[in-house]
């Protein structure tokens, strides 16, 4: 069975309080239980995980290597900083989707930069919670294309 890990940075615990009029109301439970309907729809199983640990996020994308098939990455602001987390894609060769509820080229400048983009088969940002289900939509079928 198709496998895909949602993997959520810092500061995404705190969503549905965490300024609403930017990442809406939201919350991160909610979020993982709507992908889980998702992910029962299509037939593929999903692991959801957060930290906002820089190093436990590098620690989880080499744990999926061998038991993962794809990733959908909200790295939060290491997004724009971390190039661990550039390296640590690069070197588990998961195909990666980065995520982002806001659209981060609408906001400040230092959010216009992406190490995960240089590594990521796609983007999807500015579709809210909305983009989580979206990005598996998408990572399913980019999977079933590339069998
Ligand atoms: O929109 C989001 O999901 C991203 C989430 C964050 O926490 C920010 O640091 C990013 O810049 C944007």
């Amino acid at each position: 069975m198709t496998s895909i890990l949602i993997l959520n940075g810092p500061n995404l615990n705190l969503l549905g309080t965490r300024q609403p009029e930017v990442y809406g109301s939201t919350t991160l439970s909610d979020i993982e239980a709507q992908c889980n309907a998702v992910a029962a729809e299509l037939g593929i199983g999903l692991s959801f995980a957060q930290s906002n640990a820089e190093g436990a996020l590098v620690d989880r994308i080499h744990d999926a290597r061998g038991t993962h098939d794809g990733l959908i990455l909200n790295a939060g602001a290491y997004t724009h900083t971390s190039i661990a987390l550039m390296d640590a894609i690069s070197s588990t060769e998961i195909p990666t989707i980065e995520l982002h509820l806001s659209n981060i080229h609408a906001r400040e400048d230092f959010r216009h930069t992406s190490y995960i983009a240089r590594v990521a088969v796609g983007v999807i940002c500015g579709f809210g919670a909305h983009g989580y289900t979206l990005a598996l939509h998408a990572m399913a079928r980019h999977l079933k294309a590339a069998t």
